[in-house]
């Protein structure tokens, strides 16, 4: 583990994670039956204080129904009638859950890689994980090894596929301590015992052993006296799977890369390799309570997409299932959108990098056309790629490094007409969908490729 925040292990990254720009997350589980919170804002920007008792993570349903007095709490008393939490797992049918369909429209997307959980904070497991007895979705609930049966339709497609584990967090196997604001003095409430350490470990080997996941993705941290175990436990990982990549959530103990969270830990996104992740809206749980102010549209996820890309990180965008696996009908369209934005646009999004510092400016934000034209880049060997969103008349003078673009060939715009002009400080382009509030791609061609 070295200090350089660049590359935090040293090891390489594999180029397929760092080619691939963009993956699916998916938080399904029993909490996916209540499917309720408060939509109270983003992670980061949202005031801690109230954070736990208004949670707008839905998958957090058990700590948030456990505060007295919260709406959660008022909700699961009023429609539940307080019934335990575990009766959700025997709710949960997913009845309607077809793999191929959702391993299909992640495809179309342009996702490269999925990852689903597979034991989030409330410990039931999605597969038939040691340790858990009948508390998992194979013995109860749906009934199915849900982690296999999504791991073999994406890669039946081609995508890598990864899975999410809560390490650091087990309402169940831990001490079943209801997090509130003032607990963050003792942790959250984390469970540290060697007993637990050892029973996440196990899990998370088991998970190793049978599923090969292209992506450990690890959250809150790894109970203390299991830290000893993780050297062993990676080495293991990586000789199964070499071309695994780790993320940066163990308590400092290892990470191939770093993540943020909306707008948390956002200072992560100058690594070498890096992934932003949050919902469609704002929660990973499915939450009814979500209306189309609380999510993001097409133009919002794909500019998202697009200025991470251009700064060189991943966006894991996730979807929250119903209960009944499918896909809530208004981020189904999201990614529906993302998927025909990308027949134009997947070449200068996947295996880009950004342009060197100096090279190019980008451009503010447009949301309703007024400033500055929005404008991010990406390049490839060859090529230079202008998004370009929200243009006054759909021309825009981009700021570029005289010399960078070679003159003498044409811009170009997949599936629309465009025209480019040199000017004193750039290059003037002109097309009718550049003052659209998706972002269009010029492609033009490197003075010096390479
Ligand atoms: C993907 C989401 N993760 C949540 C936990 N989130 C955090 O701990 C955010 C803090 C954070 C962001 N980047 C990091 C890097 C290292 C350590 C912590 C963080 C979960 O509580 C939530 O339910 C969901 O699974």
């Amino acid at each position: 583990m070295t200090d350089d925040p660049q590359s935090p292990t040293g090891r390489p990254v594999p180029a397929w994670f760092t080619d691939a720009k963009f993956g699916i997350f998916v938080h399904w589980g029993a909490y996916s039956v209540p499917a309720w919170a408060e939509p109270t804002g983003e992670l980061g920007a949202t005031d801690p204080e109230v954070w736990f008792a208004h949670n707008p993570y839905a998958e957090w349903y058990w700590n948030t129904s456990q505060i007295e007095g919260s709406p959660a709490w008022e909700h699961h008393r009023a429609v539940y009638g307080g019934r335990p939490y575990d009766d959700f797992l025997d709710l949960w049918r997913a009845e309607s859950f077809d793999p191929g369909d959702w391993a299909d429209l992640f495809a179309r997307a342009g996702a490269r890689y999925v990852v689903p959980t597979t034991k989030h904070h409330d410990g039931i497991a999605l597969w038939d994980a040691p340790g858990t007895g009948t508390r998992n979705t194979v013995h109860r609930g749906p009934r199915r090894d849900l982690v296999a049966d999504l791991a073999g339709a994406v890669r039946a497609r081609g995508l890598r596929f990864g899975v999410y584990y809560s390490g650091g967090l087990d309402w169940y196997a831990g001490r079943r301590a209801v997090i509130r604001h003032e607990d963050r003095i003792d942790d959250y409430g984390r469970p540290h015992e060697a007993a637990y350490a050892a029973y996440a470990l196990r899990q998370v080997r088991d998970l190793i052993d049978r599923y090969r996941p292209d992506v450990l993705w690890n959250d809150i941290g790894w109970p203390d006296l299991g830290m000893a175990d993780l050297p062993g436990m990676f080495a293991g990982y990586y000789a199964a799977v070499p071309e695994g990549v780790v993320n940066d959530r163990w308590d400092g103990a290892h990470a191939d890369y770093l993540t943020s969270e909306y707008q948390a830990n956002r200072q992560n996104e100058t690594a070498a390799a890096w992934e932003n992740c949050r919902g469609v809206g704002l929660s990973f749980g499915y939450n009814r309570n979500e209306g189309p102010e609380d999510l993001l549209d097409t133009a919002g996820a794909v500019r998202l997409l697009v200025d991470v890309v251009s700064r060189g990180g991943n966006l894991l965008l996730n979807v929250g299932p119903k209960a009944d696996g499918t896909l809530p009908e208004e981020q189904r369209a999201v990614l529906e959108g993302i998927a025909s934005w990308m027949t134009h646009h997947a070449a200068a999004v996947h295996a880009t990098r950004p342009l060197e510092p100096g090279d190019a400016v980008p451009g503010g934000e447009t949301a309703d056309g007024e400033g500055p034209p929005w404008v991010r880049w990406t390049r490839d060997d060859r090529h230079a790629y202008a998004f370009v969103a929200g243009a006054p008349g759909g021309e825009a003078v981009l700021k570029v490094r005289p010399g960078l673009l070679d003159p003498a060939t044409a811009a170009r715009l997949d599936g629309g007409p465009v025209s480019a002009a040199a000017v004193s400080d750039g290059v003037r382009v002109a097309s009718p969908w550049l003052d659209a509030p998706l972002p269009a791609a010029v492609r033009f061609s490197l003075a010096s490729p390479g």
